[in-house]
């Protein structure tokens, strides 16, 4: 997988990418990662990335032809990689998009700060605009550090458990995940369920999906409608009382 950023911090990137599932990822060669900051490629003295905003208003917008650059030198390096743009303004991120961009093997990604980014480098180089959620941040780069791991952890070999990746929330057909437990067996006098305890691989199975399902219908009842549900689970779920919210 190869993801480029264009950020004017590459120091907050790069530190928050050494460690852990990233990290050995970017070690073992399953990620490569390149960074490009718009103040490398100023022509002015003072370095200038932003300005005011024409029409007057608070903030500052980052200004077009030092990022246009940056998006360039990227877009040189990684022809193929879409230009995602990362602002409140855009649609939705999902698994979905984790899944086709790592299929695609390549994406570049913008990380704005102020107010924005000058309208029109959007339209002559940005491809799509995306959101992790309706929420405002300083800066697109936390918010693309979250793509990164997202779309790095479905890489093939990245994961030691290759169903892990499946297996988690959205993994399976988009439902949330079940409750786990691990040691001690009784923590603060709570015991775990004693299903997970008897080696029964096949009550296990059904134990776990019968909580994703549980819960994906009390939380989160709309992913229900796009989940490929069995005979057996759509029995399940209307053997449930009324929701009870958690
Ligand atoms: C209009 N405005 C403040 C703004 C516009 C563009 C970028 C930025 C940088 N901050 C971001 C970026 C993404 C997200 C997200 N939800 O994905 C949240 N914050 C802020």
């Amino acid at each position: 997988m190869k993801v480029g950023v264009i950020t004017l911090f590459p120091e907050l990137m790069d530190g928050a990418l050494e460690h852990g599932v990233i990290g050995r990822a970017r070690t073992k060669g399953q990620l490569e990662l390149e960074l490009s900051n718009p103040r490398d490629l100023t022509a002015d003295k003072h370095r200038t990335v932003d300005d005011r905003p024409f029409g007057g208003g608070p903030g500052m917008v980052m200004t077009p032809a030092p990022l246009s650059a940056a998006i360039v030198s990227l877009k040189e390096a990684m022809p193929e990689a879409p230009v995602v743009y990362l602002s409140p303004q855009g649609r939705p991120f999902d698994q979905a998009m984790a899944r086709a961009w790592q299929a695609h093997g390549s994406v570049i990604l913008v990380a704005g700060r102020y107010e924005g980014i000058d309208e029109r480098v959007i339209d002559r180089l940005v491809d799509e605009e995306v959101s992790l959620g309706d929420f405002v941040l300083s800066g697109g780069e936390f918010a693309a550090l979250a793509i990164i791991d997202a779309v790095t952890r479905l890489e093939p070999g990245v994961l030691g458990d290759p169903l892990s990746a499946e297996e988690d929330s959205f993994g399976i057909e988009g439902l949330l995940d079940c409750p786990h437990y691990t040691r001690p067996e009784v923590y603060e006098n709570q015991t775990v369920p004693a299903v997970l305890m008897s080696g029964d691989h096949k009550a296990i199975a059904r134990w776990r999906r019968q909580q994703s399902l549980a819960r994906t219908r009390d939380r989160r009842p709309e992913l229900l409608e796009k989940a490929d549900l069995t005979k057996e689970d759509k029995v399940f779920l209307t053997s449930l009382g009324p929701s009870d919210g958690n």
